[in-house]
């Protein structure tokens, strides 16, 4: 008998809302979370402590394989961190430049290659949401619940601007714009995983919708894929 994993993916641009909605989903359902974006920002931020320029495949691919990062719950905050080489980089992961530094190092496919057993390994039961730009598409194409969400490249702008200045982090809203257009460019053209629907992903543009209206549409889309949910 085949058995269907539970699986629910979450792919889309940066600002989406994907982290959001991934937490949400998977505190409702007690399921486990894979942050995959978390792994390519891991792999740009050791490439650079480790003086490697970001364009040197072969260097890059053996810190792929290589890389000592763990993820581990922070009980007060109730978030997941990645902690590399020992140094919890839960905060030096964040920055615009470190999302520039992953994307950078996400066209290489050597890199993605492997970084995909990795990924893979994150299924435990419950289940698993996991959240990324090609979780429906090439490291969980069996899951039997996918998402895709999107929003205007201003309203994401706006988002992670506001996200930034609440943690009192200065931001301009101009090079943000700049950034997540270079970014959505980046991931949207690469040879190999480029960011697009699964087949028959649910598509949800977000640009009019608050975070609750996704979430719902997204429950109901997700009740009607996993029937073992109802
Ligand atoms: N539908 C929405 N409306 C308004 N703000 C949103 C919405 N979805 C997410 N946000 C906010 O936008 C910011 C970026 O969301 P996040 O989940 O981190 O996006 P992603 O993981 O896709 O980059 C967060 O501050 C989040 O609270
Ligand atoms: N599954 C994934 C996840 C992220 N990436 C790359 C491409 C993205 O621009 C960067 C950062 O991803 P991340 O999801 O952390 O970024 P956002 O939170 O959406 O801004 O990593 C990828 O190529 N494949």
């Amino acid at each position: 008998m085949l058995l269907t994993k539970n699986l629910i993916t979450i792919d889309g641009p940066s600002g989406s809302g994907k982290g959001t909605i991934t937490l949400m989903v998977a505190e409702k359902l007690g399921w486990h979370i894979l942050d995959s974006g978390a792994l390519y920002r891991v792999l740009g931020i050791a490439a650079q402590r480790h003086g490697i320029p970001l364009d040197q495949q072969e260097q890059i691919t053996q810190l792929a394989r290589n890389m000592d990062i763990q993820f581990v719950l922070n009980e007060k905050s109730g978030e997941i961190e990645p902690v590399f080489e020992g140094e919890n980089v839960g905060l030096d992961i964040r920055t615009d430049e470190a999302g520039q530094a992953a994307s950078q190092v996400a066209i290489i496919p050597s890199v993605r290659d492997a970084l995909l057993a990795r990924q893979r390994d994150f299924y435990r039961e419950p289940g698993l949401v996991a959240d990324g730009r090609d979780m429906g598409t090439i490291v969980f194409p069996e899951a039997p619940a996918k998402i895709f969400l999107t929003a205007s490249a201003e309203c994401r702008a706006e988002r992670r601007y506001n996200q930034l200045k609440s943690k009192g982090v200065s931001a301009n809203m101009r090079a943000l714009l700049d950034s997540i257009k270079a970014r959505d460019e980046r991931d949207r053209t690469r040879s190999v995983a480029p960011l697009v629907p699964a087949e028959g992903a649910f598509v949800v543009d977000s640009s009019n919708l608050t975070i609750d209206q996704v979430m719902a549409q997204v429950i109901d889309f997700v009740v009607e894929k996993l029937p073992q949910l109802r």
